[in-house]
C-alpha cells in the first residue's frame, strides 16, 4: 500500500445528534498541498480537530503519518504542525518566549528557524503576547506551526487577518515546504487562495465532501467578473466569437462581462483598443456553489 501522510475513512461526527461531518474519506500524498474549501459551519475545523484527537469521531477512522490518530494522539500532536483558527495566547510573556515554550513542548526544537520565520513575517518577538494584533497572533501561530519543519502541517484559515505581504510570505513558505516533499492541509473559505496554491481541493458542504477538484480545474472553471474602461466607446461586436464570455454589457466606453477560465482571448481582443482600466473580481463562494454545484453555500 502506498504511503499517505493522511488517510481518512468514512469519518463522521455528530454533536447533540446533529451531523457536523458525514462520511468523509480522503487521502493526501506526501508533497501535496490539499485544500478544505467550504463555508462557515461546513465541517472543516471538525475534521482537523479529529485528526489531532482533540475530539473523537462518532464513526470512521483516520491515519495521520501512518498512525491511528486516536491511539497516537500525543505523538501526532507533537509531530504535526497545526495552526488553530483561534490561538489563545498567555499573558505576561513575549512572543519570543511563547515560541520557546512551543519549542520545548516539541522536545527541544532549535530556535534558529523560528527566528528566521518571525523575520520573514516581520513579527517583533519582543512584543508581549497580550499586545499582539489579530494579524500578529496569526503570524505567531504560523511560526509555531512551521518551526519544527513538520512532515505534515494542518492550517485552519491561515491567511485570515494577514496583510498582503504576510499572505505572500505564507504562500512562498508553503511552496518551499511542498518542494521539500512536506504536505500541507489547509481549510479556507477563499476560492482564489485555494486555486492559487492547492494541488487538490475537497469541497465541503454541510459536513460532506461534494467534490475533490485539482487546483487547476478550479481555476479553469472559475468565473471572474470583468469590468473594463476604454478611452473611446466600444462596439460589442468585437467580443462576438469569444466563447468563454458571458453577460456582456457595453455602455459607451465601459464593458462588463464574466469570463470562465482563461481571460487571454478577452484581453487580446480588448487591447486592440486603448484600455484605461480593468478590474477583475473573483466570484463569491456563494456564487461558485450555485453556478458550479447548483447548491446555495450558506443555506441551513
Ligand atoms: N463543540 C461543538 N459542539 C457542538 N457543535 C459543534 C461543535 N463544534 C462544531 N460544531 C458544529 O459543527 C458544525 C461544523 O463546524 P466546523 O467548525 O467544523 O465548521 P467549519 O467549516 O470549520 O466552519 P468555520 O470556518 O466557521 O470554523 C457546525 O454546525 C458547528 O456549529
Amino acid at each position: 500500500m502506498r504511503y499517505l501522510v493522511l488517510r481518512t475513512e468514512n469519518l463522521t461526527k455528530e454533536f447533540h445528534r446533529r451531523p457536523a461531518l458525514c462520511g468523509v474519506t480522503l487521502e493526501v500524498d506526501p508533497g501535496e498541498v490539499f485544500g478544505l474549501l467550504g463555508p462557515s459551519g461546513s465541517g472543516k475545523s471538525t475534521l482537523l480537530h479529529i485528526l489531532l484527537d482533540f475530539i473523537r469521531p462518532s464513526h470512521g477512522q483516520a491515519l495521520v503519518l501512518g498512525m491511528d490518530c486516536q491511539r497516537n494522539g500525543l505523538k501526532v500532536r507533537r509531530l504535526v504542525g497545526y495552526l488553530p483558527q483561534n490561538l489563545t495566547l498567555p499573558k505576561g510573556i513575549t512572543a519570543g518566549q511563547l515560541l520557546e515554550r512551543f519549542a520545548a513542548l516539541r522536545g527541544g526544537v532549535e530556535m534558529t528557524f523560528a527566528d528566521e520565520l518571525a523575520a520573514r513575517f516581520q513579527l517583533n518577538l519582543e512584543l508581549p503576547c497580550e499586545r499582539l494584533s489579530p494579524g500578529e497572533r496569526r503570524k505567531i501561530g504560523l511560526v509555531q506551526a512551521f518551526m519544527h519543519r513538520p512532515e505534515l502541517i494542518l492550517l485552519d484559515e491561515p491567511s485570515r487577518d494577514l496583510d498582503t505581504a504576510a499572505q505572500r510570505e505564507l504562500y512562498r513558505l508553503i511552496a518551499e515546504f511542498r518542494a521539500e516533499g512536506r504536505s500541507v492541509v489547509m481549510a479556507s473559505q477563499s476560492i482564489s487562495e485555494m486555486e492559487r496554491i492547492c494541488d487538490r481541493v475537497a469541497v465541503f458542504y454541510r459536513g460532506r465532501i461534494i467534490a475533490v477538484e485539482r487546483g487547476a480545474q478550479l481555476r479553469a472553471r472559475a468565473i471572474r467578473k470583468i469590468e473594463m474602461r476604454f478611452a473611446n466607446p466600444i462596439n460589442p461586436q468585437i467580443f462576438i466569437g469569444l466563447n468563454n464570455i458571458n453577460q456582456l454589457v457595453c455602455d459607451q466606453n465601459k464593458v462588463y462581462c464574466t469570463v470562465q477560465g482563461d481571460p487571454d482571448a478577452l484581453l487580446k481582443t480588448a487591447t486592440q483598443f486603448r484600455v484605461l482600466d480593468i478590474i477583475s473580481q473573483q466570484p463569491s463562494l456563494e456564487e461558485v456553489y450555485q453556478t458550479v454545484y447548483g447548491i446555495p453555500a450558506y443555506a441551513t
